[in-house]
């Protein structure tokens, strides 16, 4: 991962990674003793700026040529030099390129296809099409101007019905109390008329009928401005994206990787996204006043598109069931000191997880769902990871934050540095992850699954986390076991089980910080301390494997059993 040389080009700006904000001070002397081992006579500027609390920083010279020495010389450095096992990472930032003219494209289509990528031309005749732009002109829908993520507000004009899409968070707005309804997709008039024939229409292998459309997006694009380049919330919509051109036709960008291609748009079109076109190619318009069409620049004008998408539902699993909530989710708030005291801090890592982490590539970017107190943290660490953790239980994310201070050699070598302080840590469902699509290499959870009350639930995790790895990038799951051996305290008549947790009173009122945090479910008094049981489904052989295959998309790499727990290791294959 760790790039051997930088990429040619003359840099802007260097951010460089590999550190902990406690090292600024090793990382000035990096920078002072380079300056000095440099040429006699004044250096150029050097700005240097660390964000704050971050692990990185950004480093700024008008002399392209510094910056490229000190980023060789950086790399050159061994790993370990700032932080234990840590290697730098240096990445460069070049000028904003300036957009290269595309290249003169067919009217139709592209020599070369992206696949999955259909368009029909002469979806609308002259006479609807004009009908159409008429009535969404004089539309009294059109709402104030939508907010983006990155600051600031669209330049084009957005109506939307059915549901509401939001450029702020990327997402559909799902909640009708927060949020005021959009209106319901036009029923009669040219658009609902559009909307009934986008519905029936069979757009062909891919795509089919899109019988279920239940969004419409209509942008208005005055002349010359274009769209970020984009591919359409994955989460949010389904795999078939159609899209009608009205007034001015456009050209249309397709990116993947380094490839590149250009499609013009004509008025009247239908743009039909599936597939690869549709998941693996960004689109985009670049913004700019003229086309190149068919040989000539073409001027472009005002230009409306009515995009008609399946808003995929939330999942009927997505609610916790009341047994979850007040027997898994109370329960690890309540308990969260004693867990962490006879967990955390005892230091305990397992084989095969261990195993898991030291596989993936030094430097991967790896999620823990469900990462209760945070064990997992330091052996992330101690692999040379990059480690995001979350869980449902803030009670117990808080525990991340004190330190395991455990016996485990690793975890006290990851106590002694600023890490353990500053975990990236996020609260989260592990049915809705607040973590990215594809962005993960590895992720691993472990004594999650065995929590989840319904078979649905369970597929709905592994989904989860499949969906957060990038496509090739493993899954590790580890739930506890049916089975267990003759010599532990454990031993379960039935696979849907309570279990119970001692905890002594000192862990509940002792030194006034601690009290019953969260709820208090199922809590008993018991033998001079209290009994909290919480709700498992413990797992017989097999069982995890089959509810892998029913994921799609994954393959089961290896599995096992280990101390009372059955394992999997999952690939995302696509
Ligand atoms: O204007 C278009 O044809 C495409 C619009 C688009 O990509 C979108 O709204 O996601
Ligand atoms: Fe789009």
């Amino acid at each position: 991962m760790k790039p051997s040389a930088l990429p040619a080009g003359e840099a802007r700006f260097l951010t460089v990674e590999g550190f902990d904000h406690s090292r600024r001070a090793h990382v000035w002397s990096l920078l002072l003793a380079f300056l000095a081992a440099g040429p006699p006579g004044p250096a150029p500027p050097l700005e240097v700026f660390f964000p704050r609390d971050r692990p990185y920083v950004y480093l700024h010279s008008p002399s392209p040529a510094l910056l490229k020495a000190l980023g060789a010389h950086l790399l050159s450095l061994p790993a370990g030099t700032l932080l234990p096992n840590f290697p730098l990472r240096v990445s460069p930032s070049y000028p904003a390129a300036k957009v290269p003219a595309p290249p003169l494209p067919g009217p139709e289509s592209t020599p070369e296809p992206v696949p999955g990528l259909l368009l029909l031309p002469s979806f609308l005749r002259p006479s609807a099409a004009s009908r159409l732009l008429t009535e969404l002109l004089t539309s009294p829908d059109w709402g104030p101007p939508q907010r983006r993520k990155s600051g600031g507000v669209l330049r084009r004009k957005v109506v939307h019905y059915g549901y509401t899409f939001d450029y702020e968070t990327s997402d559909i707005l799902r909640d009708g109390e927060r949020h005021p309804l959009p209106p319901p997709v036009p029923a009669g008039g040219a658009v609902g008329e559009l909307f009934d024939r986008v519905r029936s229409e069979d757009f062909g292998p891919g795509a089919g009928v899109r019988g279920g459309v239940n969004q419409v997006t209509v942008n208005d694009y005055p002349p010359g401005t274009g769209i970020g380049h984009h591919v359409d919330t994955r989460d949010a919509f389904d795999g078939c994206l159609v899209s009608v051109s009205l007034g001015s036709g456009v050209v249309m960008e397709f990116r993947k990787g380094e490839e590149r291609k250009y499609l013009w748009l004509p008025p009247g079109s239908a743009l039909v996204l599936t597939g690869p076109a549709r998941y693996e190619w960004s689109h985009g318009i670049v913004s700019r006043k003229t086309d190149a069409v068919g040989g000539s620049q073409v001027a472009r004008g005002r230009r409306l598109s009515v995009t008609f998408r399946t808003v995929i539902s939330p999942p009927p699993e997505g609610r916790a069931l009341p047994a979850e909530l007040e027997f898994v989710r109370d329960f690890y708030d309540s308990v969260a000191r004693q867990w962490h005291h006879t967990r955390g801090v005892r230091g305990v890592l397992w084989p095969s997880v261990m195993g898991f982490l030291g596989g993936l590539g030094e430097g991967s970017l790896v999620a823990d769902c469900g990462c209760g107190d945070g064990k997992y943290l330091a052996a992330a660490t101690h692999f040379g990871h990059y480690v995001v953790g979350s869980d449902v239980s803030m009670e117990l994310l808080k525990m991340t934050l004190t330190g395991a201070k455990g016996p485990d050699p690793i975890q006290q070598e990851y106590d002694k540095g600023p890490f353990s302080k500053h975990p990236e840590v996020v609260g989260g469902d592990c049915l809705r992850l607040p973590l990215q699509t594809g962005r993960f290499d590895g992720a691993v959870c472990i004594a999650v699954l065995h929590h989840l009350s319904s078979e649905e639930r369970r597929i709905g995790v592994l989904r989860e986390l499949c969906r957060i790895v990038r496509v090739g990038g493993l899954v590790y799951v580890q739930a506890w076991a049916l089975e267990q051996d003759e010599g532990s305290k454990r031993v379960f008549d039935s696979q849907d089980v309570m279990v119970p947790f001692k905890v002594q009173r000192k862990y509940l009122e002792g030194d006034g910080e601690g009290g019953v945090v969260g709820g208090e479910g199922g809590m008993e008094e018991e033998g001079g301390g209290f009994r909290f049981d919480r709700y498992c489904h413990v797992y017989r052989e097999g069982e995890l494997q089959e509810l892998c295959g029913r994921v799609g998309g994954i393959e089961v790499q290896d599995g096992g059993w280990e101390a009372g727990n059955w394992w999997v290791r999952i690939k995302r294959v696509n």
